[in-house]
């Protein structure tokens, strides 16, 4: 079946539900977000984005001024205003799970974890000076350390997408739209 019939049907059966996209930085959450929202019918947000809207500041700059701590009361007050939205594929930042709170919004969707390997990881953001996380001197012991910390948390998806070797952002999406209905309850059939 074509991908545009697959993704009609898995957008009836959302019923409007968000679809959160959470994973490691690198791992594709905005760039797949963007595809899938395209290919699904959705609208696209990033929560990153928005929180470099409201504080009329690049995410480094706020670290850099604020500090992570403010950063992260940013990012979970913008969660939480997208939460009340519908229809939206929400690309979050990698550290989104790492407060409760967040959870409380999250599980009100259906949560798509990237799952991608470090090396890809690092491959991917070689050169990138976008993420002040990784601005240190051992940005793939970075990575590794945080990935430990965090895959618990990202394990509580519901939908776990796992990237061992390069596909495109288009083929991602269409893989997570072909494995959402594998997650939601089987529709009512009457005749059965
Ligand atoms: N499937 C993919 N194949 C190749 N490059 C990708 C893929 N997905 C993302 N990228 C690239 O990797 C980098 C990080 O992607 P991004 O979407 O910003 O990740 P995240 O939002 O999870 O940090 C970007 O340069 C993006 O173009
Ligand atoms: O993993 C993290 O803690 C972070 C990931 C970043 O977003 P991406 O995951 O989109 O890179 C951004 O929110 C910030 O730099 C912190
Ligand atoms: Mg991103």
């Amino acid at each position: 079946m074509q991908i545009a019939d697959t993704a009609e049907r898995v957008r009836d059966r959302l019923k409007g539900i968000n679809l959160y996209l959470i994973g490691m930085m690198g791992s594709g959450k905005t760039t797949v977000g963007r595809e899938l929202a395209s290919t699904i019918g959705y609208g696209f947000c990033d929560t990153d984005a928005v929180i470099e809207k409201v504080a009329g500041q690049s995410i480094n700059d706020i670290f850099k001024s604020e500090g992570e701590q403010a950063f992260r009361e940013l990012e979970s007050k913008v969660l939480g205003e997208l939460s009340a939205y519908t229809r939206l594929a929400i690309a979050t930042g990698g550290g989104i799970v790492l407060r409760r709170e967040n959870w409380s919004y999250l599980q009100q969707g259906l949560v798509v974890w990237l799952d991608v390997p470090v090396e890809i990881l690092l491959s991917r953001l070689a050169g990138d000076i976008t993420r002040p996380l990784l601005q240190v001197p051992d940005p793939a012991g970075e990575l590794q350390t945080r990935l430990a910390q965090r895959q618990r948390l990202y394990a509580q998806a519901d939908l776990r997408i796992t990237v061992t070797h390069e596909e495109t952002p288009a083929q991602i999406a269409a893989r997570i739209i072909e494995t959402i209905p594998t997650v939601l309850k089987p529709p009512i059939n009457p005749e059965n």
